[in-house]
């Protein structure tokens, strides 16, 4: 049995397995002094508050890299409550980067390996967007170009978005970070930084031979890295005006997104029951709507804060998301022609408990819609 930290709701247990323990102040008059658990088990992999982002990278998202520079498409997703990390763990810091500056390093690293070798050199391209609200609708941001006007097509691409051919690590990561500058964030009481949109990265890789004419090469697999704006409550974030309206649009996508999810998972334990259309409901998912009916792999990222202040977001998350685990995608072996289902990898990447703390933000200004 693991020790529980004071201050502390959340705790490893083992490699995949959490246990969670309500807070004495939450419980009834008479049941305080007593503890009530509850564990979740089954996860991929679980990161404890001193995991390293190389820790996070090797464990989750090093198989998909390795998948994708073996010709697959595969995409990430971290999602949990504002304020618990998604951001931090997909792109990092300069001094310690991220996912996304760690794939690219892999990325590039294996392509020098690879050169020299029997293997067609290939082409990186690399797309960065935002999904955000505007009014009551939803808008692309193109974060490496100007275009103005980003469609979403039927097909799930994107009319007019920027893909840029990358050659190095440094290149792309330059790129990311110019990319990160345009990003819609701003302070609520919750993070002093939020996103307040969802941010897509692509990078393709494609085989020279097969499209080199083309300046726009359609063809190829492709690694889609999605960082949320974290699902928020009212109460915590102090949200009014604009930024309300905004916390309604990123509250709506997280439950859209939630909601294809479980309609899969329904699916795919009933294949009586018809897998419902709940992808139209919102850009995000409309745009991942292959890996939300099960066709591509997916791997999940559950960001947690581990803190007793936070045990309702935690306890709401891991309830949510953990039967995600039990979702199974379509893998085709194309050595053998094989099809096989496999499972989708769900981890849980824990924060460091820090007290919440209160931070001045500039009184939003108020739009009329
Ligand atoms: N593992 C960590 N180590 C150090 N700092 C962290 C870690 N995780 C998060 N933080 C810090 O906590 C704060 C909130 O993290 P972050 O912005 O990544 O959350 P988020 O889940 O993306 O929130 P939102 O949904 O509001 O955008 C940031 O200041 C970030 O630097």
């Amino acid at each position: 049995k693991q020790q529980q930290p004071p201050g502390v709701c959340l705790v490893a247990t083992g490699p995949g397995s959490v246990a969670l323990t309500v807070p004495q102040a939450k419980l009834v008059d008479h049941r305080r002094g007593r503890t009530a658990t509850e564990v979740f088990d089954g996860f991929s992999a679980v990161l404890p508050p001193d995991s390293s982002q190389n820790d996070i990278f090797t464990q989750v998202m090093n198989p998909l890299v390795d998948e994708f520079l073996g010709g697959k498409s595969g995409l990430l997703v971290a999602m949990g409550p504002t304020g618990s990390g998604k951001t931090h763990t997909v792109f990092g810091t300069a001094r310690n980067p991220g996912l996304v500056p760690l794939t690219l390093q892999k990325i590039f690293t294996a392509a020098d390996e690879s050169e020299g070798g029997n293997q067609s050199p290939r082409l990186f391209y690399l797309s960065m967007f935002e999904i955000l609200c505007e009014g009551k609708g939803e808008r692309i941001l193109d974060l490496l170009s100007d275009a103005a006007e980003l469609v979403l097509q039927q097909s799930a691409t994107i009319k007019g978005l920027k893909e840029v051919a990358i050659s190095s690590a440094m290149d792309a990561e330059s790129l990311v970070s110019r990319g990160m500058l345009k990003r819609s964030t701003a302070a609520t009481d919750a993070n002093s930084e939020s996103s307040r949109s969802q941010c897509i990265i692509t990078i393709r890789a494609v085989h020279k031979t097969v499209d080199q004419k083309s300046e726009h090469p359609t063809s190829g697999s492709v690694l889609t890295i999605a960082d949320l704006a974290g699902a928020e409550r009212k109460k915590n974030t102090g949200n009014k005006g604009s930024r309300l309206l905004e916390s309604n649009f990123i509250n709506n996508t997280s439950m859209v997104f939630g909601l294809c999810l479980r309609a899969l998972l329904d699916h795919q334990k009933n294949q009586k029951k018809t897998l419902e259309k709940h992808f139209k409901n919102s850009m995000l998912t409309r745009y991942l709507k292959d890996y939300l009916e099960g066709r591509k792999k997916m791997t999940l990222i559950l960001n947690v804060k581990p803190g007793e202040d936070d045990y309702a977001d935690t306890s709401y998350l891991l309830r949510q998301a953990s039967p995600y685990m039990k979702i199974r995608y379509t893998s085709l072996d194309e050595s053998s022609d094989l099809v096989s289902q496999k499972r989708t990898n769900v981890s849980l990447v824990c924060q460091e408990n820090k007290k919440r703390r209160k931070v001045n933000k500039p009184e939003p200004e108020v739009v009329t819609v």
